[in-house]
């Protein structure tokens, strides 16, 4: 029987590609249409080549100049080298739709394990703010665009705020955690400390917590990880009695129960985006990240105030600005604040602290199918694969979970604490390459298709359009049988659009922009490539097709539907033999 599971995990696991596995992935020929061998590839400029409509960003990272030798190369594609050989092994429907977060902590931040998780399949790495310095961070920032431009990756960046939720600071002495028994008193405090804490003592982040704390709440730390007993009161400090042993962790959430009901009000005083958090996304801007994650979202307001905080930003690329759901309020305002962000995380960890665990399901279930309905990108996060942070497999139940995190077909997965300071990162990347490849299989093998009703309020008059053709795209791809929808795109709109319609076949998204294509890396089934195309190129879909077939990512005779805003036309096409 244990042989018989092991050979399963194995076959169902299968290992990370090797760097020789592995093709190089830059394209580049001259002149357009008789494509030469692939060239060597190059140590690469900074960034790619934009037409001259696209905004450039100042900071340097993002600067979008061509290089000497682009210019003598002509046009370039770029594509993940990873989703490139994927596309290989896989064909083009087994490719991976589902993208994957990974947190990178101190397991992962050296520059040879970012490069075995980019090697295994991540498509967005995640710097939590909550943990790490600036400096920290940089620094990891720094090795994935190195990997990026050394190696042929294509991997993005978010950021994701502290947020000023009510906290723990860090552990006596620096400690990653501490025991807590029954009937032990701990100190909660919010004295400030210059040298180290005493024993048995905690800080917490809000000043008013000692004084709107009653004698008789309940303190649950991390939804669950330990409980307390609030006794007494004595000027800043709140001595509290534990009643349910655990674990503390640095940092961790703290919430309060009176009565049997969850305390919100002192939350409410608490801004969304704190001091500290300010600090953080304009140090965010200057690195060029991605992504925002906005933790504890309590309405659309902030969402739409940060926006225009990023557009008024001179570093801004267009930074997609993610709302994490993990509160009550957010639960309250959950149409709006999705309207108004770019993408939305169910952060099942904190809100699992927030509500009852056994409704944590169902509302992961119904924020997954209102993103749908409203079009825009979803992560389900938090403890998928959480005892792989200490061992090298699942739980059938895990499995189980992640299993239904890709049957709702939420565009992305992340890994939290098993990617951050687990034990095993890299398995437990590969078994959600491997759960979402299986499950996609199954779902198109069942032909699970259903039209998606989206309510048109949703869109303005001419996106309405962009929409249908969206969907009828789509739904031909699925009719026909067709190996790829192409579709070029200047800020990934179009090619979100047919996203959220999940077709069968993978959605090729070619833009100028290296900003909206690591931004496309967080949406189901799509495979952003850059390209630099001039705009009033009429031949674009034939260079395209001779670029691929050069680069063996397509043969003649395979059947393309290529979708155009430009034009507002949808065309089939066979890849032609010449
Ligand atoms: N940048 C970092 N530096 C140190 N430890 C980190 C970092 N990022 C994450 N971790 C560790 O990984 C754990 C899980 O990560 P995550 O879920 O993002 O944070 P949290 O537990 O604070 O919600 C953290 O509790 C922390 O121990
Ligand atoms: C993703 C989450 O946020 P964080 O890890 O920052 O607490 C969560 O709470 O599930
Ligand atoms: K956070
Ligand atoms: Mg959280």
């Amino acid at each position: 029987m244990a042989a018989q599971s092991l050979r399963f995990s194995l076959s169902l696991f299968s290992p990370v590609p090797t760097t020789k596995q592995l093709q190089p992935t830059r394209i580049t020929s001259k002149p357009y249409l008789r494509i030469s061998k692939p060239i060597k590839y190059a140590p690469i400029r900074s960034e790619i080549i934009a037409p001259s409509t696209t905004p450039l960003a100042s900071n340097g990272a993002l600067v979008l100049k061509p290089s000497v030798n682009e210019v003598e190369e002509g046009p370039v594609i770029e594509i993940d080298r990873v989703v490139e050989s994927d596309l290989k092994e896989n064909g083009f429907r087994g490719t991976r739709k589902t993208k994957i977060v990974c947190t990178i902590g101190p397991a992962t931040c050296g520059f040879d394990d970012l490069e075995a998780l980019a090697l295994g399949g991540m498509n967005v790495a995640r710097l939590n703010m909550c943990h790490g310095t600036h400096e920290w961070h940089k620094s990891v920032i720094e090795k994935i665009r190195r990997l990026n431009v050394e190696k042929g990756f294509g991997v993005s960046i978010m950021m994701d705020t502290q947020g000023s939720e009510i906290h723990m600071g860090d552990l006596v002495g620096g400690a990653s955690s501490a025991k807590v028994e029954d009937g032990d008193v701990w100190t909660f405090t919010v004295r400030s400390y210059e040298s180290e804490l005493p024993e048995r003592t905690v800080s917490v982040n809000y000043d008013g917590f000692a004084e709107d704390v009653y004698i008789g709440d309940e303190l649950i730390v991390d939804g669950g990880m330990a409980r307390f007993e609030v006794i007494q009161k004595i000027g800043p400090d709140v001595k509290c009695l534990c009643t349910d042993p655990g674990l503390l962790l640095p940092r961790a959430n703290l919430t309060f129960w009176r009565d049997g009901r969850l305390v919100q009000e002192r939350n409410a005083m608490l801004p969304t985006i704190s001091a500290k958090d300010w600090l953080d996304i304009d140090f965010g801007l200057s690195e060029g990240v991605d992504f925002i994650a906005v933790s504890f979202v309590k309405s659309a307001e902030v969402i739409n105030h940060l926006k225009k905080y990023l557009a008024a930003h001179p570093h801004d690329s267009g930074t997609y600005v993610i709302s994490k759901i993990e509160n009550v309020d957010s639960l309250k305002n959950l149409d709006t604040i999705i309207k108004a962000s770019d993408g939305v995380m169910v952060a099942r960890g904190d809100l699992g602290a927030q509500i009852p665990l056994e409704q944590v399901p169902s509302v992961q279930k119904k924020i997954v199918e209102m993103c749908r309905e409203l079009k825009k990108p979803v992560i389900v996060a938090s403890q998928l694969l959480e005892s792989m942070i200490e061992y090298p497999i699942p739980t059938r139940a895990e499995v189980a979970d992640v299993t239904e995190v890709i049957r709702q077909q939420a565009d992305a997965v992340m890994l939290s604490g098993e990617s951050a300071m687990g034990q095993y990162p890299f398995k437990a990347l590969s078994v959600l390459r491997s759960i979402s490849l299986r499950i996609e299989k199954w779902w198109r093998e069942e032909n699970c298709h259903r039209p998606r009703k989206v309510p048109i309020a949703t869109f303005t008059s001419p996106n309405i359009v962009t929409n249908e053709l969206c969907t009828a795209a789509a739904s031909m791809a699925n009719k026909l049988g067709a190996d790829a929808l192409f579709v070029y795109t200047k800020s990934g709109y179009m090619a979100s659009l047919l996203s959220q319609c999940r077709p069968d076949c993978p959605i090729f998204a070619f833009t100028p922009s290296v900003s909206a294509r690591r931004r496309m890396n967080l949406q189901w089934g799509l495979v952003p490539f850059c390209l630099n195309f001039p705009e009033d190129d009429d031949n674009t879909l034939e260079k395209t097709f001779a670029f691929l077939k050069a680069r063996g990512m397509i043969k003649p005779g395979d059947k393309i539907i290529s979708v155009s805003d430009k034009l507002q036309s949808i065309q089939v096409v066979n890849v032609p033999r010449e």
